[in-house]
């Protein structure tokens, strides 16, 4: 049986408060075998049905690399022609991505075929697969934060080009692409906050008593 005490509660939501999205990377490599160990973690997740449905692909050919960048910047050109005004201006201020400069890049996908699990509890919510891969990812997020590593999610991107420049089976449903790598600075507000895009609101605002 382990036990955590209250220091560890405190350092834990220390956690998830300096936990950024990160798109401003520094140039030092990631230590021998770090991404591997986010991954091991990640698959400590929990899974419906115990499906284990996440897929990982390292991406290091600079090929592929290069292709998914040309991606992110259509798809981020035809998002700031989706906005107008002073939206749109603001739009182009943002920084959306760290692909280029990020040492590692990780695409995460759920498998819809698999057996694993044999069906549990995905037969009137098979999107369950889908959630599954999503908290493996959070897992990996905070993981990556807790060794001093920042994760940025990269979802400008069109799915089907994912799936085609990095060669996956088509059972294989694109979830995220993530820029790995040490953060330029480290924030405990998220940067869409700093930018104005966006505020954070307390948690009153999203809970209801019935
Ligand atoms: C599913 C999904 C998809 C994306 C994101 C997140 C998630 C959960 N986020 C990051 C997002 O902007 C960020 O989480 C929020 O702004 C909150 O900031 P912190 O994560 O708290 O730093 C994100 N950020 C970005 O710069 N480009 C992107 O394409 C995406 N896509």
């Amino acid at each position: 049986m382990v036990e955590f005490d209250d220091t560890f509660r405190q350092h834990l939501r220390e956690l998830f408060v300096w936990r950024r999205d990160v798109r401003r990377f520094r140039a030092d490599p990631l230590p021998d075998g770090a991404i591997d160990r986010l991954i091991e973690t990640a698959c400590l997740s929990p899974s419906v049905g115990l499906s284990q449905p996440w897929r990982f692909v390292i991406v290091d050919e600079a090929a592929r690399r290069r292709a998914v960048i040309d991606d992110f910047k259509a798809c981020n050109a035809d998002a700031l022609n989706s906005y107008a005004g002073e939206r749109a201006a603001r739009y182009a201020t943002l920084k959306l991505s760290g692909l280029e400069q990020a040492p590692g890049h990780l695409a995460v996908f759920a498998d819809k075929a698999s057996d694993t699990g044999h069906g549990l509890g995905r037969a009137t919510m098979p999107e369950t697969t889908e959630y599954s891969v999503v908290a493996a990812i959070t897992a990996m997020w905070l993981a990556a934060r807790a060794e001093g590593i920042g994760l940025g999610w990269v979802s400008i991107l069109h799915p089907n080009r994912i799936h085609a420049i990095l060669d996956v089976p088509d059972t294989w449903k694109f979830i995220a692409y993530l820029c790995i790598g040490y953060p330029e600075v480290e924030c405990d507000r998220p940067e869409l906050e700093q930018a104005k895009w966006e505020q954070r609101r307390g948690a009153e605002e999203f809970t209801l008593q019935r």
